[in-house]
């Protein structure tokens, strides 16, 4: 399998229950929920996207083999000690991680995060899987470690969802122009059914990669 990558980066996890931990990023380019391209945005299924996915940028590539992108990932690695810690996103990361790229970076001794709007099946041998499920989508990959939704989705509201597949659940404000009142509502909803806790994007905030 080769595999096509927007961009590789070291940073902290801004978002969620491993916020704050240094990883690797590798984002992975292409969506099945909209083809990146602003002209397309009003008619794709998910349309509030923050992520810039298309193609591939100065730090990612093409790499003929899991072998290939697993000795890229660990050149990417800063961190002296500890447990090396990988991020997969994109883009949808699960168009592309499969059993051949997850057994390298665990022989190269990562832990394998994945962050996946949750249309397609994970496989196994995720450590860490964060699932942000997205309204008028097939929703299949119902458990995980922790669900993230994006808020508001008038048609996918925290009331109807289901959170017991999932150790955390968040609501995580949607940014754009009215990030202020969607925080506001954001931690509205939380105070309402406790069941959910506040996602910031930190690193927006920390102003990092
Ligand atoms: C860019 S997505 C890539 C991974 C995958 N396609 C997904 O949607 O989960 C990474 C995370 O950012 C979230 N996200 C995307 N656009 C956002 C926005 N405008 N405001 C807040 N979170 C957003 C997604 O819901 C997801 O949790
Ligand atoms: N620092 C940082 N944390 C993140 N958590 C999820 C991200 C993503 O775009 O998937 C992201 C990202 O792009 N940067
Ligand atoms: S599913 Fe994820 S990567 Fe795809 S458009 Fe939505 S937020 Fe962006
Ligand atoms: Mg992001």
């Amino acid at each position: 399998m080769n595999y096509t990558v927007k961009e590789v980066f070291y940073t902290l996890q801004g978002e969620g229950a491993q916020a704050g931990r240094a990883a690797v990023f590798c984002r992975f380019s292409g969506c099945n929920l909209w083809s990146g391209r602003e002209a397309d945005r009003d008619r794709a299924i998910c349309r509030f996207c923050d992520t810039d996915f298309v193609g591939t940028g100065p730090d990612g590539g093409k790499f003929a083999d899991a072998g290939a992108l697993a000795a890229h990932i660990r050149a990417g690695w800063r961190g002296q000690g500890g447990t090396p810690y990988v991020v997969f996103t994109g883009g949808e990361p699960l168009l592309q991680l499969d059993a051949a790229l997850i057994t390298a970076l665990h022989r190269l001794g990562f832990e394998i995060g994945v962050e996946t709007n949750g249309t397609l099946p994970a496989p196994d041998g995720i450590d860490w899987l964060c699932v942000s499920p997205k309204a008028g989508t097939d929703w299949v990959q119902r458990r995980g470690d922790e669900i993230k939704l994006v808020y508001p989705q008038p048609a996918l509201l925290p009331d109807t969802v289901a959170t017991d597949g999932f150790t955390h659940a968040w609501l995580q404000p949607m940014d754009g122009p009215a990030r202020t009142e969607h925080t506001r509502a954001a931690i509205a909803a939380c105070l309402t059914d406790p069941r959910w806790r506040l996602s910031v994007q930190t690193h927006k905030i920390t102003g990092i990669r």
